[in-house]
């Protein structure tokens, strides 16, 4: 069977919020998550490095897991938990840097191929997605559905997963049932009525992760 060749994370990451603002990374850690991203797109190194030192640091106060979206050299310059990246990022990445700085790899993945070839690089988690459609951002594919979200779940076996896209608070048990690790979300606590709420439901059934 496969193992991570990059730093482990527990099999259950729990809830993972993937937000775009220091704010959100300090009120949801204030509210109790403990595994979390920080997706700003689109901006330079230069642009964005203030917001993730500031994350970073929130990360170490929590004692939380706290993953850094696309900007992987600054990741490894201020020792983030770790980086996530999708496919296309794999090509253009010195992983050999993030590995051996000690940070933890999550990568994206849509289709049996692309888990083959995340697979090959022996990330410390495998994301699954888009489950359901989303508002979010912008798909190339269909969403994979329950169905395949579970064969993908079962093909990876004690591998750490991540399902992500479109997951409600409604959905929520459903994916979880599939035996994923963790749900990463972003509109179901970022657009929710009342976010404090919104996340202490879904702490509840996803719960903040394993140590
Ligand atoms: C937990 C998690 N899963 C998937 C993604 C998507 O990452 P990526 O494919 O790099 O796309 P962008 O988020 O950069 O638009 C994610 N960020 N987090
Ligand atoms: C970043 C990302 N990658 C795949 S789906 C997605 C967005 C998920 O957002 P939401 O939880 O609002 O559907
Ligand atoms: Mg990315």
């Amino acid at each position: 069977m496969y193992r991570p060749d990059f730093p482990a994370t527990p099999f259950r990451l729990g809830l993972y919020p993937v937000v775009d603002s220091v704010e959100w990374i300090e009120r949801l850690l204030d509210a109790g998550v403990r595994t979390i991203q920080l997706r700003i797109k689109d901006k330079t190194d230069d642009a964005v490095e203030a917001d993730v030192i500031a994350a970073i640091a929130l990360g170490k106060r929590y004692a939380a897991r706290l993953f850094i979206n696309d900007y992987w050299r600054l990741a490894i310059k201020h020792q983030a938990y770790g980086v996530h990246l999708g496919q296309e990022d794999l090509q253009t990445t010195d992983l050999a840097a993030i590995r051996q700085a000690g940070l933890r790899l999550g990568v994206s993945t849509h289709d049996d191929m692309e888990i083959d070839v995340a697979l090959a690089v022996r990330p410390s988690y495998i994301a699954l997605g888009h489950v359901f459609p989303t508002q979010t951002k912008q798909m190339p594919s269909a969403p994979q559905g329950l169905q395949q979200l579970a064969a993908h779940v079962k093909r990876l076996g004690d591998y750490p997963t991540v399902a992500i896209g479109g997951i409600s608070l409604a959905r929520a048990p459903a994916v979880l049932e599939t035996g994923v690790g963790s749900v990463a979300v972003v509109s179901a606590i970022t657009q929710a009525e009342d976010w404090r709420k919104a996340t202490a439901q879904l702490l509840a059934l996803a719960g903040v992760g394993d140590e």
